[in-house]
């Protein structure tokens, strides 16, 4: 975006008046007009504070992007991730379920076709209970070990379609390095019947390898020791085979990932095995055609009409016209719990850059802070700073139109909350009304008690609404969010697709570990880290006097 393009679109900003949203949501034409169905979602834009005017702006900052072409691009497999010299070809990945011939070259769908054949037949050995591929037999509980990309896919996924479980399985998630997490699954689990899914692109990541080794001697004492009797338990999901290989898993239990496939947009691939075994293939594949759906969307549908393209605009609307710095993502379905943390890495590790690709720095802000949590529960909690708090939130809600059990009074409830709170944060309330409501107490006590009652209101929000919380309708959110993101790298002008800023503090925990252990000098440490490390070492309890696990 240039300087005078954000300029003109803060102009258009200031012309919608601090009482936009009361006033465009008088016209009963607004929701149809500013609503939008693609296939089984809805997404109603009619509660943002836009009107026509302000759209045909965002409409001009778009088309100075080349957008369709670039979009093209990455459907065909350019290497639009610049820094890392890498394509982007997620949508590879369920590309055989678009109804749009694939763009990806002919060598990438045939390598993503076998690999999905092999995920397959895993899944159905693994179901079944069958002791093949060198797998044991009458495996009971998956641990998906991996972290970022390689945790938070699936781990929304399974969590969100466990109605569509199929079989005996228990999919287990572990990502951190705190201990606590595979100390309660070895108490827990037996070693004999579990599957560990090593998920790791690069197979370097230290969270995941160390929980790896943990799981690999807890199973390995199980076998007396057996190291080989042991390894059939692991099945390794990652783009270093070599790696893996070291770790001692076999090739046939090794599933590809691919540097065409980014972490945060891995779970379409056998990064999400977790969730074809919970799930079963065929809803799997439903869950890629999800997806598919919404590329065949992307690649087709006009500026105005298409979603991802609206969501990001809108999203630059409120970072850069409005000037406000977060979202905040509310599903009002406990199935959902797990999209905010999902959608804070897809935006914030995508979007959360301050240079262009050129190494010259972005002409405006760029990722506002995404957070959230399931709503009833989130308006009991953090919702009065949303209505009255001093820094306006735009919020995104989702609800499911048709729920997964009987108990219709309940659901009714739940999507009557979210309704009236999206109303409440368009429409606020004046002072006038507030006074008006105070009937008790002197005027003037009545004019303190409606201060306190005001809200300010014109706070925006987009609803999106699911028919059902189906493996194709979470898929097609999934991928809406993944394309908004793609749409928003243009108009910010940064690769969404790498995420340097996350290796400093790789690179600064590997030299303070051995500081930690005892084993290297403090010396060249920060005063604060020093003296964080003394505190830790001379309160710190000695590995030798935890309890075993
Ligand atoms: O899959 P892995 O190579 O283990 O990477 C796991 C995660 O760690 C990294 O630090 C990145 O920030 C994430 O994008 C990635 O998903």
């Amino acid at each position: 975006m240039t300087p005078d393009q954000l300029a003109d679109l803060r102009r258009a900003s200031e012309r919608l008046g601090a009482d936009s949203l009361r006033r465009l949501l008088a016209d009963p034409d607004r929701f149809a007009a500013w609503s939008h169905r693609v296939g089984p979602l809805l997404v109603d834009f009619s509660r943002q504070r836009l009107d026509g005017a302000a759209l045909d702006a965002l409409g001009g900052v778009l088309a100075g992007t080349d957008w369709e072409a670039r979009r093209d691009a990455m459907f065909r497999g350019e290497t639009i991730n610049a820094s890392e010299r890498r394509a982007v070809l997620h949508t590879a990945l369920r590309a055989r379920q678009a109804r749009l011939p694939a763009l990806a070259p002919a060598a990438v769908l045939g390598e993503i076709a076998e690999a999905l054949q092999r995920i397959e037949k895993l899944v159905a050995a693994v179901q079944a209970g069958r002791a093949e591929h060198g797998l044991p037999p009458g495996i009971t509980d998956v641990v998906n070990v991996g972290i970022g990309g390689s945790d938070l896919g699936p781990r929304l996924a399974v969590e969100a379609l466990d109605r569509f479980r199929t079989g005996r399985l228990t999919c287990h998630f572990l990502a951190n390095l705190d201990g606590e997490g595979p100390a309660r699954l070895m108490r827990t689990l037996d070693p004999r019947r579990t599957l560990v899914l090593l998920v790791s692109k690069s197979f370097t990541t230290q969270e995941t390898l160390l929980n790896g080794q943990v799981l690999r001697d807890w199973i390995v004492a199980a076998y007396d020791g057996d190291a080989a009797a042991a390894q059939g338990h692991f099945v390794a999901v990652t783009a270093n085979a070599a790696a893996a290989h070291a770790f001692g898993i076999a090739a046939e239990r090794t599933l590809p990932m691919w540097d065409f496939v980014g972490g945060r947009y891995s779970v379409w691939s056998a990064v999400g095995l977790a969730l074809a075994l919970a799930i079963g293939s065929e809803a799997f594949t439903a869950f890629l055609h999800g997806g598919a759906l919404i590329d065949d969307h992307f690649r087709t549908a006009p500026w105005r009409t298409n979603l991802p393209v609206l969501m990001a605009l809108v999203g630059i609307w409120n970072r850069n016209a409005l000037d406000l710095p977060g979202l905040a993502v509310i599903p009002y379905c406990d199935a959902l719990r797990e999209l905010p943390a999902f959608l804070q890495q897809l935006e914030m590790e995508s979007l959360g850059k301050s240079v262009r690709p050129d190494g010259a720095p972005v002409a405006q802000a760029t990722v506002p802070v995404l957070w959230g949590n399931v709503g009833s529960n989130a308006q009991h909690a953090f919702f009065q700073a949303l209505h009255q708090g001093t820094d306006p939130v735009p919020v995104d809600f989702i609800g499911v139109i048709r729920p997964d059990h009987p108990l219709g009074a309940n659901h009714r409830a739940l999507l009557a909350n979210m309704l009236a709170q999206a109303a409440a944060l368009a429409a606020g309330k004046t002072f006038e009304e507030a006074l008006a409501e105070a009937r008790e107490g002197s005027e003037a006590e009545r004019r303190v008690l409606a201060a306190q009652r005001t809200f300010p209101g014109n706070r925006p929000s987009t609803t999106i609404l699911l028919d059902v919380l189906t493996p194709e309708s979470l898929g097609a959110l999934i991928a809406l969010y993944e394309h908004k993101v793609f749409v928003q790298s243009l108009l910010w002008e940064v690769n969404a697709f790498d995420q340097w800023g996350v290796e400093l503090g790789k690179v600064l925990a590997k030299a303070i570990l051995p500081v930690l252990s005892g084993e290297a000098d403090p010396a060249a440490l920060d005063a604060a880290t020093r003296g964080l490390v003394a505190a830790i070492r001379t309160r710190d309890v000695r590995e030798r006097d935890m309890p075993a696990p």
